[in-house]
């Protein structure tokens, strides 16, 4: 992995170092207080461009272009709440995307089944251990935002999400969010339509510069991807990990995201 992976600046392999703890908690402190934390070069420039890449013949020939009107539950109604709230507000979303049974020996793949990057993300997020989803499409995948393309505000499925940017566009393609706007006892339906609005101050813009890791606790967390303009696509490797194992999506689940069930 050390070919791919900065392992001394983050030194995953060695749990047992001391720059291993210090590592854990610099990442705890910074999830704690904005959310998310970042790795920055985790995966060496050259191998995020080099998997760009590698992957831009299948992603031209083979991705599921995921474009659809969708709300921030990405749900059709929400039980309690009327139809015309503007928490509900529906906004445009396209993307293309390669699942993880199209990316079987890529460097995403190792990565995501690499069991120290595994341990690791539990140490941070506090949990006994963390494991890959039993998913064929959902385990893993890269996304391409072309000129126009954008994902659209939403709240996540999982507890959190791992990206790696593996590419960034010459501009646009900025990750906006707004840190703890609802919790699992307050939805907060009236904030979440501000948000929507463009009425909330507290949203922040992230840039990040390609083979950063992201770590993004995007349950409560609402987020979006703004459309990216110019030639460069931004395409990025997410990875979505649990705290059972043998996670999977539902069949409509699937087919939402991914145009399939496998
Ligand atoms: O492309 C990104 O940076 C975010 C992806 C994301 O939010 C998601 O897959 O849920
Ligand atoms: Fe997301």
């Amino acid at each position: 992995m050390d070919t791919y992976l900065d392992l001394e600046t983050f030194p995953l392999d060695r749990p047992d170092s001391a720059a291993y703890a210090a590592l854990v908690e610099r990442c705890k402190a910074e999830m704690a207080r904005d959310g998310m934390f970042n790795l920055d070069g985790f995966l060496r420039p050259e191998h995020a461009a080099a998997e760009a890449r590698a992957h831009t013949p299948k992603m031209d020939r083979e991705s599921f272009n995921h474009a659809r009107e969708h709300n921030v539950y990405f749900k059709k109604s929400v039980p309690g709440l009327p139809d015309d709230h503007p928490a509900l507000r529906l906004f445009q979303t396209s993307n293309n995307t390669l699942c993880n049974d199209q990316l079987t020996g890529s460097v995403v793949e190792k990565i995501y089944n690499w069991a120290p990057l595994q341990r690791f993300l539990a140490e941070v997020m506090g949990k006994p251990a963390l494991y890959p989803m039993d998913d064929p499409l959902a385990a893993f995948n890269v996304m391409r935002y072309a000129d126009g393309q954008a994902l659209n505000w939403h709240f996540d499925r999982s507890e959190f999400t791992v990206t790696l940017l593996l590419q960034a566009p010459e501009r646009g393609g900025m990750f906006e969010y707004r840190t703890d706007l609802r919790s699992a006892e307050d939805p907060n339906y009236d904030g979440v339509a501000r948000l929507l609005a463009g009425d909330d101050p507290e949203m922040r813009q992230m840039s990040v510069v390609p083979g950063t890791l992201n770590v993004f606790r995007g349950v409560n967390t609402p987020h979006r991807v703004t459309p990216v303009e110019g030639d460069t696509p931004r395409m990025i490797a997410v990875l979505t990990y649990y705290e059972q194992p043998g996670a999977k999506f539902t069949e409509s689940e699937q087919l939402g995201f991914y145009g399939r069930t496998a």
